[in-house]
């Protein structure tokens, strides 16, 4: 049966002290709910990743980082590489958000070798991948999604997705306070399901966790979380208030 998971995004936010008084803060709050087979995820700045296992240690969160390097090591100033994130026990990596898309020039081929050092490495992926506006507005937005899975993922076994977490977070939905319908999500859902049930077939398909991301918020997540093809979310804003963040791991 696959898993529920809502994991915290919380992008270039909070300094050490603030990533640990919010991990502290949502560990008390959920240390007694009953999370059956359902994961939280959080995922802080790489500056503060080692202080955040060491907060989130012995409780029900999982640390995970937003980005790595394709590479195993070298001549790359600035970057991560997966053996790193490996070396302080990060166990997972979000990969192709949009905004590393659109901010930071990454592409599908980029992504693709970025999942491929990833899972080469045994991190989980949390690969993310939706469709802009005018792409939605035009009712492409199924071709778009299409082709980006087609162009990161088809060239992996049926086994890798044992490692893998889809999030469908379309671009015009986050940070913008305007969220999916639930039936939006549902039916990204249910086509990017059918889509892999395809390629690898509906066994490794029913397997995979498809999260939902783009504003959401304590008020929506139940409603989105119902759908049957959304298995939890990828929560930016929301996830950086504890209360907010554990309502919403309360809704899952
Ligand atoms: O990774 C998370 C998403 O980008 C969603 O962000 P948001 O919840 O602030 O819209």
């Amino acid at each position: 049966m696959r898993k529920k998971i809502v994991a915290g995004n919380w992008k270039m936010n909070n300094g050490v002290k603030e990533t640990s008084q919010l991990i502290r803060k949502v560990k008390k709050s959920i240390a007694d709910l009953e999370l059956n087979n359902a994961r939280v995820i959080v995922a802080p700045s790489f500056v503060n990743l080692v202080g955040a296992i060491k907060s989130a240690k012995d409780s029900k969160i999982e640390v995970a980082a937003q980005n790595m390097h394709q590479a195993k090591n070298g001549a790359f100033t600035g970057e991560i590489s997966a053996e790193m994130l490996q070396s302080i026990g990060v166990k997972t990596v979000i990969l192709g958000h949009s905004e590393r898309r659109q901010y930071f020039g990454e592409d599908d081929e980029l992504i693709a070798r970025k999942i491929d050092a990833a899972l080469a490495n045994d991190l989980e992926v949390i690969f993310c991948f939706g469709e802009l506006l005018e792409q939605r507005k035009l009712d492409n937005h199924l071709l778009e999604v299409g082709s980006q899975l087609k162009n990161t993922l088809f060239h992996l076994k049926a086994a890798d997705f044992k490692n893998i977490i889809l999030a469908y977070e379309p671009v015009w939905a986050i940070g913008t306070g305007e969220t999916a319908t639930p039936d939006q999500a549902q039916e990204m859902h249910a086509f990017v399901r059918n889509v892999l049930a395809k390629k690898f077939g509906q066994e490794t398909a029913d397997s995979v966790s498809i999260l939902y991301g783009g504003s959401v918020k304590a008020s929506n997540a139940e409603e989105i979380f119902s759908k049957p093809d959304v298995d939890g979310g990828l929560i930016g804003g929301a996830s950086l208030v504890a209360e907010d963040f554990v309502a919403i791991i309360e809704a899952i």
